[in-house]
């Protein structure tokens, strides 16, 4: 357990997400832990376990010793130069999760102080993120500590912060493609029989247990796909009715469009 403060400024879907999994996971104390939002109706359920819930991100930065930002794109330097002086880089760490933001903008909003870039995904309210980190400015006992605190969250993987970008396409946003094709997936199975709930339950468990094969076992897909594809069987006749319509080739279309929209905007 860590006894430090932590300050999550942005309490919107992935803020309140890390709440949620660092409550779960038993790394923070409730007591230690404070979102901000501006609007904090929407937190009632963090407040009721007993998280600090503030408007006043001056106090919260200042009481704080990790810092994680999860504020839109858009706004985050301003909200950072605003309260740049409640920031202490003696003693702090500054964990963004903002999405294009670079370790090198915020080091010149907030010169010296330990940045740490993290890209985890909304999967971390319930301990299964994967989170991509990559740092500057920090020590290894703080840079040990971030990952430490995400590999409770999940898995952590470092990267170079040159792959942040794609880090987002495929862990972040990856969460939602990979719901819209457990959605297609119900879609199908109620069309051939199955009522809602059963069709659910069946597509997630079945891309749950395929997703554990790779991790578990570290195989590679085809392999595994080789195992499922009896000759002139069912599963062949649908992959390749899928691979024709484009399935594969929209995936990989898909991410790069994201990707793009990253880096040109
Ligand atoms: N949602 C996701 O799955 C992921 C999001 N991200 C990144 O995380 C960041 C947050 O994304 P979301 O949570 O989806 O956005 P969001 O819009 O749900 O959350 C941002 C929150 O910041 C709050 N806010 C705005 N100004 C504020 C201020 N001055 N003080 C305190 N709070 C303030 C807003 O009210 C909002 O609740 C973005 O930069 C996004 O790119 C990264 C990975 C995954
Ligand atoms: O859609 C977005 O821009 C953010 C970044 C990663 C997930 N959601």
């Amino acid at each position: 357990m860590s006894a430090k403060k932590i300050a999550i400024i942005g309490g919107g879907n992935l803020g309140s997400a890390i709440a949620q999994g660092l409550l779960k996971s038993g790394f923070s104390n409730a007591a230690d832990i404070t979102v901000t939002k501006r609007n904090t109706a929407t937190l009632a359920s963090l407040k009721a376990a007993g998280v600090q819930i503030e408007t006043d991100n001056a106090k919260t930065i200042r009481e704080a010793e990790v810092v994680v930002v999860a504020l839109k794109p858009y706004n985050v330097r301003e909200v950072l130069q605003e309260f740049r002086a409640s920031f202490d880089p003696a003693r702090q760490i500054l964990i963004s999760v903002v999405t294009g933001v670079s370790i090198d903008d915020l080091d010149h909003i907030l010169p010296g102080m330990a940045v740490v870039r993290a890209m985890p995904n909304t999967a971390i309210a319930i301990q299964e993120s994967i989170t991509c980190i990559c740092a500057k400015n920090t020590s290894e006992e703080q840079i040990r500590y971030v990952k430490t605190m995400f590999d409770q969250l999940g898995a952590t993987v470092s990267i170079d912060e040159k792959l942040m970008d794609a880090a987002t396409v495929l862990g972040a946003c990856g969460i939602a493609y990979a719901l819209r094709y457990i959605r297609a997936n119900i879609q199908g199975g109620i069309e051939i029989g199955f009522d809602v709930r059963t069709a659910s339950l069946i597509a997630a468990q079945t891309v749950k247990g395929a997703a554990e094969l790779l991790i578990r076992e570290n195989r590679h897909p085809e392999e595994e796909i080789d195992k499922v594809t009896t000759p002139k069987g069912c599963t062949i006749a649908g992959l390749n009715e899928m691979e024709h319509q484009g399935f594969s080739s929209s995936l990989i279309k898909g991410i790069t469009a994201s990707y793009n929209k990253i880096i040109k905007g």
